[in-house]
């Protein structure tokens, strides 16, 4: 906890001056001003346990916190609204909107890679909720499932309990906020169909099995189909060329991204891989070696393709004409 976090502040009554040096009058002015940011911005209350392990520039609820929308809890305080919190044993359903509406939501501002650090006993609430499978849209984490920011936590639960209005304010003040509705917007639709935890995770569970699936078709299909779909990339057109080389600028630039969410996650800067269910995929050895072989491989077909030229026919499909034997179409 940092210091000065979360302490109340008191106003001195008699004297002329604060301790910012400014006269009585003009912080009262002050605190009306920050109050009425809280109270009229947002109609429904806002808090977090803020413990301060994330980058200030970065961070999402200290973001919501200097718009004057999120109220700072203290730790030994608790909650009365939802908490959408890692140590929550149901999900957020729609059974929860009345409980929202009135109380309002909660979450704890703090690094995935510490949440051993922690004290879940001292905060917390009677209504504590997981959130179920959900997609991230920050910067930092995009399309991560699950591990979602502060503010995309507080939007999802309005979103899934049918207060979508609500989740899209929020998120408006963030450049990619409204992003994470529009690429979670048909599973927030399954979920607002749904009453009580048990139907949420039944939702959930449907849409994994689904996403699975699709997973291992696409791999099926790519076995057969990609030779057809994708060009001689070493031959792509000049303004397919320059795209791709422009994102690869981009991408130099999403690195210092990726390393702070490397230092989030804990885990070294390197590409990380995920399992269906959003666990992390820890990196053997063997597959390191596996990886540089096929690294090595991908160079050799390369070179293959260094050696044929892209022609598409009259249809607009792809044939592969090879440069020695220039008559075979693959
Ligand atoms: C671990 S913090 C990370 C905050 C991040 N540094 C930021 O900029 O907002 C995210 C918080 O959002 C809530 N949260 C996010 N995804 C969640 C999920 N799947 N289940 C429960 N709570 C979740 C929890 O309160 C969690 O502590």
């Amino acid at each position: 906890m940092g210091k000065g976090k979360n302490k109340e502040s008191s106003v001195r009554g008699r004297s002329q001056k604060g301790s910012n040096g400014h006269s009585s009058r003009h912080n009262h002015k002050r605190m009306e001003m920050r109050h009425e940011s809280s109270t009229t911005n947002f109609p429904v209350k806002l808090a977090m346990w803020d413990f301060d392990h994330c980058d200030p520039k970065r961070c999402s609820g200290k973001k919501l916190e200097r718009l004057g929308l999120i109220k700072s809890l203290r730790v030994g305080q608790k909650f009365q609204g939802i908490v959408v919190s890692p140590n929550g044993k149901t999900v957020v359903c729609p059974d929860d909107k009345t409980l929202v509406e009135d109380f309002g939501a909660s979450v704890v501002e703090c690094s995935w890679a510490r949440l051993n650090e922690v004290p879940f006993n001292k905060i917390g609430g009677k209504h504590e909720r997981l959130l179920p499978y959900l997609v991230a849209a920050n910067q930092v984490n995009y399309g991560r499932p699950w591990r979602l920011n502060c503010v995309e936590a507080l939007a999802a639960c309005f979103a899934i309990v049918g207060r979508t209005d609500l989740a899209a304010d929020l998120l408006s003040n963030f450049s990619w906020g409204p992003a994470f509705l529009e690429l979670n917007k048909e599973l927030i639709a399954i979920y607002q169909q749904c009453t009580d935890h048990d139907s949420v995770k039944e939702a959930e569970e449907k849409w994994l099995l689904q996403i699975e699936q699709e997973a291992i078709d696409r791999r099926e299909l790519a076995k057969t189909e990609d030779i057809w779909m994708i060009g001689n990339v070493n031959r792509a057109p000049k303004d397919l060329k320059e795209s791709f080389e422009e994102s690869e600028d981009e991408s130099e630039e999403d690195s210092e991204d990726e390393e702070y969410a490397n230092e989030e996650y804990g885990i070294g800067a390197r590409e990380i891989k995920y399992d269906s269910l959003g666990n992390v995929i820890p990196y053997s050895d063997e597959e390191e070696a596996d990886e540089e072989d096929e690294d090595t491989e991908d160079e050799e077909e390369d070179f293959d393709d260094e050696e044929r030229d892209t022609v598409v026919d009259k249809l607009g499909s792809l044939k592969i004409q090879d440069i020695v034997e220039p008559s075979i179409n693959i």
